[in-house]
């Protein structure tokens, strides 16, 4: 039998298990990957918000992922929360020693609520050392204002954002729409170093309970380019199952609860996401 394929997150610990590497794992178990996990950083946090934040030394980030290294044969990686420079650095640097492909960058900087979860310095550091290793990055709008130096008010903006984060060295970027003030529709746009670009559309689910998304999101896009989908094929995957999350919700906590994890494997999401050229 051939082995399950095996994953690696190197992200932040979000106590309340709507995001982070909580999140991570739980999306990789509901796609069949094998999660591994390397932990930045340690917040203790529910759904009204972050109550603290705890990086890890960075030795202790460098000793997992060279645990994971000298063991598994790891087929993809994401990176979500990384903090700050010293995290970034040492992250880039163990994926480089590991010779890891299918680097997914969540690019995560801000909370929901409104917490920092990226030091403003650190933001070169992760355009200098990260991008240039990606397979994809997945900035949310306001990520993608911040990496690329521009704001977002429409499509023709959206690419010529996506166009300076290229620039950086990624091979291809997702802007995620969940910040857009479309109240209708949900859209991503994909654009790589091709000149190839798509949109994912879906319709919006008008919810609070958006915890963890982008975790979510980037984990499932994660799963699928371990087990050989090829980037579209992957974030149609991702898209579709962040729909199915959003849609089937679990009514947990009193803030921005966590998705449904479970709901892609128990819901039929044929026709929720339309990829449009
Ligand atoms: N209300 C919503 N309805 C449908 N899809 C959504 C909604 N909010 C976010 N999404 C989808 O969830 C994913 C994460 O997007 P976004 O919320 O922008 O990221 P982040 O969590 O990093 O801020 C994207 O695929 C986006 O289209
Ligand atoms: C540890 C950790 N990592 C990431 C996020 C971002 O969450 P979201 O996906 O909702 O932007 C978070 N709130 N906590």
């Amino acid at each position: 039998m051939a082995a399950i394929k095996q994953v690696l997150t190197i992200a932040g610990s979000d106590s309340g298990g709507g995001a982070g590497i909580q999140a991570d794992i739980k999306t990789f178990q509901e796609l069949g990957v094998f999660g591994t996990s390397a932990i930045t950083v340690v917040t203790a946090q529910n759904t009204c918000g972050v109550h603290g934040v705890y990086p890890m030394p960075v030795g202790a980030v460098k000793a997992q992922i060279d645990a994971i290294g000298a063991d598994f044969a790891i087929k993809a990686v994401k990176t979500g929360m990384l903090f700050d420079a010293e995290i970034i650095a040492e992250t880039a640097a163990g994926i480089e020693r590991h010779g890891w492909h299918n680097l997914v960058v969540d690019p995560v900087m801000i909370a929901k609520g409104g917490a920092t979860l990226l030091q403003e310095e650190a933001l070169e550091a992760m355009r200098t050392l990260l991008l240039p290793l990606s397979a994809v990055i997945t900035p949310n709008i306001p990520e993608a204002e911040m990496l690329s130096g521009m704001e977002i008010h429409d499509a023709a903006d959206r690419k010529r954002a996506a166009e300076a984060i290229l620039a950086f060295g990624a091979k291809a970027v997702v802007i995620k729409g969940g910040h857009a003030n479309n109240p209708l529709i949900a859209e991503d746009y994909c654009l790589d170093q091709n000149g190839e670009s798509f949109v994912l559309r879906s319709v919006r689910i008008q919810t609070q309970q958006t915890h963890g998304t982008g975790c979510t999101f980037s984990a499932a896009l994660t799963a699928e380019l371990a087990k050989g989908q090829t980037l579209p094929e992957a974030l149609v995957t991702a898209k579709r199952f962040i729909q199915a999350a959003l849609t089937h919700q679990l009514h947990i906590g009193a803030g921005h609860g966590p998705t449904n994890h479970a709901a892609f494997r128990q819901f039929t999401t044929e026709g929720d996401v339309q990829f449009v050229q």
